[in-house]
């Protein structure tokens, strides 16, 4: 079993239990929790410096009931947001994390329809494969270890027993398809304004290229339209400022959910 991360209490006692190696002491301390190595290290005096009256549970003993957690977390966004870039970060650093990318769903361009524009109409939704989309991200509910092995995804050493699985669901569309809604544990949008997103857009070459037009006749237009529906749609969203750096957005993730992973543990 690898080591426990203490917690310094200021609500419920919630500790998370991470692989070694994986969080420096400062960013557990960010994220509200302490390893267990370090908390024989420190002295009490910094110990309470971390939360009132801090009281200290392992993970062992408040999950011995529960042997696992799986945990959802969606990356959605804006094409050429930087949904992808973030997604990569987030993999190589937590453990037993496997990913679901909204692209790889894509039907075969001669399946898209062609609108009275003239364009394939590539960003809506009837142009990707949901269903099966939705049983991917199934399989990996209902066996996230046997998930992670067939994506070839490395699992913690204790993957099988009281390890915290998670589940990147990653795409320009994917809080506007119902069936997919309520399974995110946290939900980030990644937004950048118009002349930042052509400009990126316009370095891009996709598996067909976009034909001159596409952008101001279809892609941003359908992009304002369904940020309008899933405003509607979904009320727990974090927007995260895409024009920041590729760090300070990796950044504001990450501790976000770590944060979370600390109360649900
Ligand atoms: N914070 C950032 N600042 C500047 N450039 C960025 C940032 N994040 C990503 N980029 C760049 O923007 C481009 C698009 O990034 P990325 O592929 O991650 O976006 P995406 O949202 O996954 O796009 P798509 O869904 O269209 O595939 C890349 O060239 C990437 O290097
Ligand atoms: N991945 C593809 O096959 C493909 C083909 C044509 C256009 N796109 C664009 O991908 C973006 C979402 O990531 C959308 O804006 C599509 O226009 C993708």
């Amino acid at each position: 079993m690898g080591p426990l991360v203490w917690g310094a209490v200021t609500q419920q006692p919630r500790p998370y239990k991470c692989p070694a190696g994986r969080l420096s002491i400062n960013e557990v301390v960010k994220g509200g929790g302490i390893l267990a190595e370090e908390k024989d290290r420190l002295q009490p005096r910094t110990l309470w410096a971390f939360g009132s009256a801090p009281r200290f549970y392992p993970s062992s003993v408040t999950n011995s009931q529960e042997t696992e957690m799986k945990f959802i977390i969606g990356i959605g966004g804006v094409t050429n947001g930087g949904k992808t870039t973030l997604t990569n970060k987030l993999l190589k650093t937590f453990p037993n994390c496997c990913v679901v990318h909204q692209d790889d769903f894509f039907k075969k361009p001669d399946q898209i329809d062609v609108g009275e524009d003239g364009f394939r109409q590539w960003d809506v939704i009837s142009a990707l494969d949901m269903e099966a989309m939705v049983s991917t991200v199934k399989g990996w509910q209902e066996n996230p270890v046997k998930f992670a092995r067939s994506h070839g995804v490395s699992l913690s050493s204790d993957a099988d027993g009281e390890a915290v699985h998670l589940l990147i669901v990653e795409g320009f569309l994917i809080y506007n398809y119902k069936p997919l809604i309520d399974i995110y544990d946290k939900c980030f949008y990644i937004s950048i304004p118009y002349e930042e997103c052509k400009r990126r857009r316009s370095t891009r070459t996709y598996t067909v290229p976009d034909p001159p037009g596409l952008f101001d006749g279809h892609v941003w237009p359908m992009y304002l339209k369904h940020r309008k529906e899933m405003e509607s749609n979904c009320d727990r969203i974090e927007y995260v400022d895409g024009t920041t750096t590729k760090e300070d957005i990796y950044n504001k993730v990450y501790e976000s959910v770590q944060n979370s992973l600390l109360n649900q543990s």
